[in-house]
């Protein structure tokens, strides 16, 4: 559904490539892009939603050039919850501030509000419909920003590090609403430097290196591959260095997982 070929794009005309050579075909698999502070993870997907223009190279998306989309149609199917909700809320009321993107996409007033109020369910703000966005805890507002894309109905959606500003139980929630968002056949990718929420909930994940893309696999395969990891400076899940400190031959991912197979050495 998105397929990027020899991608590269720096921020300068002739300066410095930020990201080169970029080849990546998604698929459904939930997908995790990790990498260093730099390593060019937000200047990809805003590539990929067509917030930049590519230097070199192409992105299709549902087979079409991704270039000669409009900005209304990349609207309509890849959203991006961006990483501070300060730079996504404007509105006077949460309802509003949900409504703004399906009306901006030409739904229909009583669809946009049904939409609004099914993704405002979804992340249990629909008890604040009224309240003023800017009165609601960080927290919170990153899941009303979240609610915003969910409300667009888009096939591709793009969280850039839903679970800073979370604590254990948001961190559930937000697991949650991408498992259901997974069950509704959206395809999830999502730049996250959380290694331990990375190993539990995505089922690829891919590296990025300066603009380059180090390693691209099943999120298993990914972190048993500690040394091409460390050249990137990422770090397994303190579960799966344990696992790997205490001689269990295969990567665990989960303490489920840790349990589960220690039980049975
Ligand atoms: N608007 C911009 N103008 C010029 N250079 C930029 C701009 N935005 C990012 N860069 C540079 O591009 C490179 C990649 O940045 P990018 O934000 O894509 O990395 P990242 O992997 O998302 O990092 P982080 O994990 O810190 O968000 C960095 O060297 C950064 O300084």
């Amino acid at each position: 559904m998105i397929k990027v070929s020899n991608l590269s794009f720096s921020y300068k005309k002739g300066g410095h490539r930020v990201l080169s050579g970029i080849n990546i075909e998604f698929d459904q698999r939930s997908t995790a892009i990790i990498g260093q502070n730099g390593a060019g993870k937000t200047t990809f997907v805003k590539l990929l939603k067509g917030l930049l223009k590519p230097d070199e190279g192409e992105i299709l998306v549902h087979h079409f050039d991704a270039k000669l989309k409009t900005a209304a149609e990349m609207a309509r199917t890849i959203g991006l919850v961006f990483q501070n909700p300060n730079d996504q809320i404007f509105k006077r009321t949460v309802l509003e501030e949900v409504m703004f993107g399906p009306l901006n996409i030409k739904m229909g007033k009583y669809t946009a509000e049904k939409q609004a109020i099914k993704a405002l369910k979804m992340v249990e703000l629909d008890d604040k419909l009224e309240m003023n966005p800017h009165d609601l805890s960080l927290s919170e507002k990153k899941l009303l920003c979240i609610a915003s894309v969910v409300a667009m109905d888009t096939d591709i959606i793009i969280f850039d590090e839903p679970t800073i500003a979370q604590d254990h139980q948001g961190k559930e929630k937000i697991r949650e609403i991408i498992n259901e968002l997974k069950n509704n056949n959206k395809l999830i990718l999502t730049i996250i430097h959380d290694m331990d929420f990375v190993a539990e909930n995505f089922e690829r994940t891919i590296v990025f290196n300066e603009g380059k893309v180090l390693l691209d696999g099943d999120t298993r395969f990914v972190f048993s591959q500690k040394a091409i990891l460390s050249q990137a400076k990422v770090e397994p899940p303190g579960i799966t260095q344990l696992a790997e400190r205490l001689g269990m031959k295969n990567t665990i991912l989960t303490v489920d997982e840790y349990i589960r197979v220690s039980g049975t050495m």
